[in-house]
């Protein structure tokens, strides 16, 4: 007992020695305490007794951040696998069936019409139509389809849908709707409530797509009329350096959803071109960046001299005719890669389209034998234009291998789809886990919640307090840090995700030091894509900084004159009683002031002395975010994508001290750290092994713990 005694005296005269060796990492730390706060470890309560321990909360979301992020990593390379899977598919379909595509509808009878015993549209199969000319004479024309007069809207709309996925692959698509006043084009196009037409259906697949796919795009709708082979609504057709068309002043309206993008159809539903273009910038397999689709009702077809049309109608009959038969021109002609093509104003505006494009064209005709003149013109029109892509006729033989190769790819493609459904749906069910992970933080996670992850975690990790986990330095060394600075990169990667974004468009602004055949004209139309949905975007934090990259690898080289680069200064209102350090530049900003909203956003553009992706720190200004634009740029190259680089930039700090103090700020924030690590470790430490010299035994740490 006195010997015992002794021992005890000593091992508690040594204690404070025996920790500074511990804290060295020496080899005071005896077996024997090693096993028993092992197992104190092991037989600690479930995880529900930690519930209201933030800390151990904070960690534990840390932890389940990095496990969903990692999962969402490997889901999105396999969702891009298969999306690349898809798009080649696709083609290949696309291809076997034409992308100049040619459909027949045969509008039912209506109105109590009555035919004579002869009747003279009569459908065949699904790609045939026989004319009854007179009693003894007839004529088979072949489509690459044909829709009886029963056909429905979902049977015509599923010969489209294909290209409109395609369309959402950066291709650009025309579907044009020809033939004679009152066989039903605007039935097709338009449809009704009951019966939805292709323009409506094409708009929600459009949106549907969008929002499945895991890509972002921006949508916009315009609309406009050809008359009198005049365009009204705009001024001028420009071609920018890339080829595409720029139509001056044509409106371009952006649209976040199908309701908002119908309302605007049905607003000037009485003209006759509809385009919706769109823009995906996060998408570096797309064709490209901006495309289109052209929705064209192209008018009635029927002979002006029989309509005895006078004065004005008989010059729109005129014009309509001219058109068309340009249209036919202009096809045959790029088919044939000739070196003139015959531009008429209808053709010029489809452009870029027709040249590469999936085009299809929906011929309606009438069933009575009064129209059989116009039935056969538009009938022979559209042979012309099937003649013009398929070159010579397809024998039976030919047709029914491209049917059964082209069945074959349809069912490889519903399978791919099926499966990139699914892995999305995985995905949108572990970024909803994310977002209730970060609300979490403001106390509105659910304890289900909390178990239902917990049970993914390993079993030592979920029990561990917070005291035996890994420190910032440990999970930095071994790399499996999920602290701050990966969370941080977690929820950037979300924010690129997630946030709806905003376009600026069809908006012109003056152009400092651009040469005359630049100015204003292609820049004018600037698009770009501007994160903010980002409440500490919100005028409320006038300080921030962005880091602004563009993101068209291919455009590089083309920037290599500095000239080519500019700045479009955006400002955000300054607090009251702080003062904008560089004063300098926010004063050369015109055009809007600090209660502009971020459609104002357009204003003085300086040169950017940087040529690099990445935008200069010095091009960034206390309350002003830039964006780096092309002047050299197409519709297509001028998507730019902004990221949030510092956050609350204090209003007094100079640019150039600024990253100085985020970076002693950083270290002071890691002192602090470590400082509580070692500390919580110390403590620990003494009470574990001042207890143990005491002779206290396992048992007691139990009770103690328990
Ligand atoms: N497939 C169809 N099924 C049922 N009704 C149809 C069909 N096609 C056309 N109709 C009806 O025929 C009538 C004329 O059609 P519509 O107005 O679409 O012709 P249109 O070619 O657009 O004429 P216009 O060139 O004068 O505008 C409408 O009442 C329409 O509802």
């Amino acid at each position: 007992m006195k010997m015992k005694m002794k021992d005890t005296r000593k091992s508690f005269k040594s204690l404070s020695k025996t920790i500074h060796s511990l804290l060295g990492f020496k080899n005071e730390i005896n077996s024997s305490w090693a096993n028993t706060v092992c197992d104190i470890i092991k037989s600690l309560p479930s995880t529900a007794d930690y519930e209201n321990e933030n800390d151990y909360d904070d960690d534990l979301d840390d932890f389940l951040v990095s496990q969903i992020h990692g999962e969402l990593v490997t889901l999105n390379e396999e969702v891009f696998r298969l999306n690349a899977k898809r798009r080649q598919v696709l083609n290949q379909y696309l291809q076997l069936k034409g992308n100049i595509r040619v459909f027949c509808r045969i509008r039912p009878t209506i109105n109590g019409e009555k035919f004579s015993h002869l009747k003279p549209v009569v459908p065949l199969d699904s790609s045939g139509i026989l004319l009854n000319l007179t009693e003894n004479k007839t004529k088979l024309y072949n489509f690459d389809k044909v829709f009886h007069p029963t056909s429905s809207q979902d049977e015509v709309f599923s010969e489209i849908e294909p290209v409109i996925k395609s369309a959402l692959d950066g291709y650009n698509v025309c579907i044009l709707a020809y033939g004679q006043t009152g066989t039903g084009k605007t039935f097709t196009m338009e449809g009704n409530e009951d019966f939805p037409g292709v323009v409506p259906r094409t708009i929600e697949a459009l949106f549907k797509q969008a929002s499945d796919s895991n890509h972002t795009y921006l949508f916009s709708f315009s609309m406009l009329e050809i008359y009198l082979g005049h365009l009204k609504d705009f001024l001028a057709i420009q071609t920018d350096p890339n080829g595409g068309i720029v139509i001056d002043n044509l409106v371009a309206i952006q649209v976040s959803n199908f309701n908002h993008a119908i309302s605007l159809y049905r607003l000037g539903s009485q003209l006759s071109m509809i385009r919706m273009s769109m823009t995906c910038c996060d998408d570096t397999e797309r064709r490209k960046i901006t495309n289109k689709i052209w929705m064209v009702d192209l008018g009635g077809s029927e002979r002006v001299l029989k309509t005895k049309a006078w004065g004005r109608r008989f010059e729109e009959g005129k014009a309509i005719n001219l058109s068309l038969s340009a249209l036919g021109d202009v096809i045959n002609a790029l088919q044939k890669k000739n070196s003139h093509i015959p531009y008429s104003k209808l053709t010029q505006v489809l452009k870029d389209s027709l040249e590469d494009s999936k085009t299809l064209m929906l011929i309606h005709v009438s069933p009575k034998e009064d129209d059989l003149c116009e039935t056969v013109c538009s009938l022979n029109f559209a042979l012309r234009l099937r003649s013009i892509h398929l070159g010579k006729t397809e024998s039976n033989e030919a047709r029914t291998v491209k049917e059964l190769a082209m069945a074959d790819l349809q069912h490889e493609m519903e399978e791919i789809e099926h499966n990139r459904d699914r892995f999305m749906k995985e995905i949108k069910k572990l970024n909803q886990k994310l977002d209730s992970l970060t609300k979490k933080s403001s106390g509105s996670i659910g304890k289900s919640e909390i178990d239902d992850v917990i049970t993914k975690m390993p079993l030592s990790t979920s029990k561990m307090p917070r005291f035996m986990k890994p420190t910032i330095c440990s999970t930095r060394k071994s790399g499996t840090g999920y602290q701050n600075s990966y969370k941080k990169e977690i929820r950037h990667e979300r924010r690129k995700k997630q946030l709806p974004i905003s376009r600026a468009e069809s908006v012109s602004f003056p152009i400092k030091g651009l040469t005359e055949s630049y100015s204003g004209s292609s820049i004018s139309r600037a698009s770009c894509l501007v994160d903010l949905n980002d409440t500490e975007f919100s005028h409320e934090t006038s300080q921030c900084s962005f880091r602004i990259r563009t993101n068209i690898n291919k455009q590089k080289n083309s920037l290599k004159n500095s000239n080519d680069k500019r700045v479009i200064s955006i400002p955000t209102p300054v607090k009251k009683g702080k003062s904008t350090k560089k004063g300098e530049t926010t004063k050369q900003m015109i055009g809007v002031d600090d209660s502009s909203t971020e459609g104002d956003i357009l204003c003085q553009i300086m040169p950017c002395d940087t040529i690099n992706d990445t935008f200069h720190q010095d091009d960034c200004v206390n309350g002003v975010e830039g964006v780096v634009i092309s002047k050299v740029s197409t519709q297509e190259t001028r998507c730019l994508e902004v990221y949030k680089l510092k956050e609350d930039l204090p209003t007094n700090v100079p640019i150039s001290d600024f990253d100085t103090s985020v970076e002693s700020s950083k270290v002071s924030f890691l002192r602090s750290e470590l400082k509580e690590y070692i500390l919580i470790l110390y403590y620990s430490v003494l009470v574990g092994l001042g207890f143990q010299s005491l002779g206290f035994e396992d048992d007691f740490f139990r009770s103690l713990i328990n």
